[in-house]
This record gives C-alpha cells, structure tokens and sequence, in this order.
C-alpha cells in the first residue's frame, strides 16, 4: 500500500490537547501509536498504551505514517527536523495558516519535508477534544488529493465513535478549518458584548458566507462549506464555551485585553494568528471578508473591541444581501 504499512502502526508528532485524543482514538482502532512531544511534561493524560518520547529518532524509526498535531506556528520548524521515508503518508491535524507565507499546512508539510502535496491527509470536522476524550461521538472529513492514499490511512484513527469521511478536496477542508476558527473569534466577542442566539446565528451564517466565498475563490468545491470541514465545524466552534477561539473572543467581549485573553487561554488560539493571513490573502484577491476584517482590525491593527461590536452589526443593519447568498 502507497505510504501505509501493511500493520497499524503511526507516529504523532505534538502531545497537546488534540495530539493526545487522537492518540486515544488511534488506540482504541487498534493502532499502535508512538508520540513525540518536545517536553514529557506534555505527556500527561496520554494514553498509557503509547510509546512515549522527546527523542525524534526513536520515535519515528520504521515508520510510514506520521500525524503532525501541532499548531501551525510550529509546523515548519518542527517538519523540517524530521527525517522521513520517502513515500511516508502525513496526516496533518493543524487547522490554521503560517503567518509568514500565507501558505497552508499541506503546502508547509510539503514543502517541510520535500515530498508531494498528494502525500498529506488534512483531517478536520467539530472535534472539541474535550468531547470526545468523554466518548462522544463525532466525524470528520480527511481529504486528500490521493484518495486511496486516504483510504488506507482512515483505518488507523477509525473507531464507532469517531468516523472519518473521505474527501479530495484538500483546499476546502484547510479552508473550513482556517475560517471557523477566525469567524469564532467574532463570534465569541459578541457573545461576550451581550449579543444573544438571533445575532450569533447571523454571524454564523454571514461566517459560512465568507467562508465559502474565500474558499471558492481559492479553488475549493463549494459543497464541502455544506459538511463537516465547513459549517460542521463553524457551528461546533461559534457555540463552545470549550472552544479556545471563542473563548478569545469571549474575553475580549467581556472587556478583556488582547494580550490578557492569550495569556489565558487553555491553548493555541489558531483564529487570532490566521485572521492576518486570511485577510492579507482576501484583500489581495479583492474576496470580502467583512468578519475576517474586524477581527483581524481587533486582533492585529489596534482596532477596539467597541469598535468590532459597532462595525459588525452597523454593517449588518445594512441588510445589502450580499452576504446572504448561500443560505
Ligand atoms: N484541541 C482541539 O480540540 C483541536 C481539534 C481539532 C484540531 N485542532 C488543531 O490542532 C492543532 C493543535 O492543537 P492543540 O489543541 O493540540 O494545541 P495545544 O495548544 O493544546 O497544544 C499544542 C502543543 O504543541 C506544543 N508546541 C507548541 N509549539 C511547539 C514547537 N515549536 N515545537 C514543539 N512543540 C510545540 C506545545 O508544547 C503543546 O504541547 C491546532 O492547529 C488546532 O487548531 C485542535
Ligand atoms: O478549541 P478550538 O477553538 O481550537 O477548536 C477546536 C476544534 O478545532 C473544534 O473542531
């Protein structure tokens, strides 16, 4: 099989809050999973069925599929210390953009390591960790250019309460899981202004709209914005208190500064970081984002928190219908 041993078998690179569950889920398909976390400190709460080490090399040795599980702020720099089979398969759960290039993290993990885009499986769906460490179940799309490539791997992190859902649409589902996070943001400061379900739900729905308008613009099939990747996740990340980006935003509502409500967080807050480079992006094309914009006018340009309130709902009172046309 192209890149999967004949056995169940996976190296995860990052023990943080979704390495670890997903080492779970893996566990319980059956799959015997080694991580690598840069600090054993992390290691805590890790399936005690797993090889755990801070060393790459005993980690990694004799293995075909590697799950990166970091936060795309450190994906480079840690893919570009791994030494790799060439026809390795990469399973990359980050959900988020590199600030510095704008790029993807399958264009990152191909670039990183030197092998094909169509060698990277991006898996990504409403996966509160929180829930399904609890058992709950849940599904996600794992999209790659290489169906059988996807095929083969889906096995490995498979369980009766996790189902993968097969996909080539590489682009939409990065873009899915890039978006929801930024649109969360916004979504929380305005739970934390007071803003109740009616409003939320605009925001949601207007989110979707900006989604799936970003996405199509980067060649994405529109449909995957109607599953998992898309407004499954957008809906699960806007309506959770469990949600690291909507609790950012949350705080912020609430009054809090910028750099307190980092500072808090239970962990990477992936939509503050991306907001810039979706925006940079958007702007470049001329594709309008305007939640995307007040985020990142909040996150990155000095902007208020008042002042995000005021431009979101003063726009949507506009009622101009352009950001309704998906619904
Ligand atoms: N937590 C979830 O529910 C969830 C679900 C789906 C996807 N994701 C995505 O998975 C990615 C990881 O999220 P998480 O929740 O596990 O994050 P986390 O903040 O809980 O953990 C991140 C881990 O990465 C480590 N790390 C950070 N920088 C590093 C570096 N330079 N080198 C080595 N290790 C480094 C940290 O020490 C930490 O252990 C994110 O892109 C997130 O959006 C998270
Ligand atoms: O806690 P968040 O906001 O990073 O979201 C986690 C997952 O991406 C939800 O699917």
């Amino acid at each position: 099989m192209a890149g999967v041993g004949t056995s169940k078998e996976a190296a995860i690179i990052g023990a943080g809050a979704w390495g670890k569950v997903f080492a779970s889920l893996m566990v319980q398909a059956g799959t015997k999973v080694s991580v690598w976390a840069r600090n054993s400190r992390s290691f805590q709460g890790l399936d005690s069925s797993c090889f755990a080490s801070t060393d790459l090399h005993r980690v990694l040795t004799g293995q075909s599929v590697l799950v990166m599980a970091l936060p795309s702020a450190a994906v480079r720099q840690v893919a570009s210390r791994l030494a790799l089979p060439k026809d390795v398969t990469v399973v990359s759960l980050s959900k988020g953009l590199e600030a510095e290039t704008n790029l993807f993290m399958a264009d990152v993990l191909a670039d990183a390591l030197r092998i094909d885009r169509s060698q990277v499986v991006v898996v990504s769906g409403p996966n509160l960790s929180a829930e399904i460490a609890e058992g709950q179940p849940a599904g996600a799309v794992a999209a790659c250019s290489d169906l059988a490539r996807a095929q083969q791997v889906c096995p490995l992190f498979s369980t009766p309460l996790f189902r993968p859902y097969l996909s080539t649409d590489v682009i939409g589902a990065e873009v899915g899981g890039v978006v929801k996070n930024v649109i969360a943001v916004a979504v929380g400061a305005a739970a934390g202004m007071g803003y109740q379900t009616n409003t939320r739900s605009m925001l949601i729905t207007r989110g979707l709209a900006e989604m799936a308008r970003f996405g199509k613009a980067l060649g994405a099939d529109e449909a995957t914005f109607l599953g998992l990747a898309g407004v499954g996740d957008l809906v699960a990340t806007c309506s959770s208190a469990k949600s690291r980006n909507f609790t950012f935003g949350f705080n912020m509502g609430s009054g809090m500064a910028r750099e307190q409500a980092f500072k808090v967080s239970a962990g990477v807050v992936e939509g503050a970081r991306s907001a810039k480079a979706v925006i940079t992006i958007a702007r470049a094309r001329g594709i309008e984002m305007p939640i995307t914009e007040a985020v990142a006018k909040v996150v990155f340009e000095g902007g208020s928190i008042a002042d995000m309130g005021e431009y979101l709902m003063g726009r949507s009172r506009k009622m101009d219908g352009v950001d309704i046309k998906l619904v």
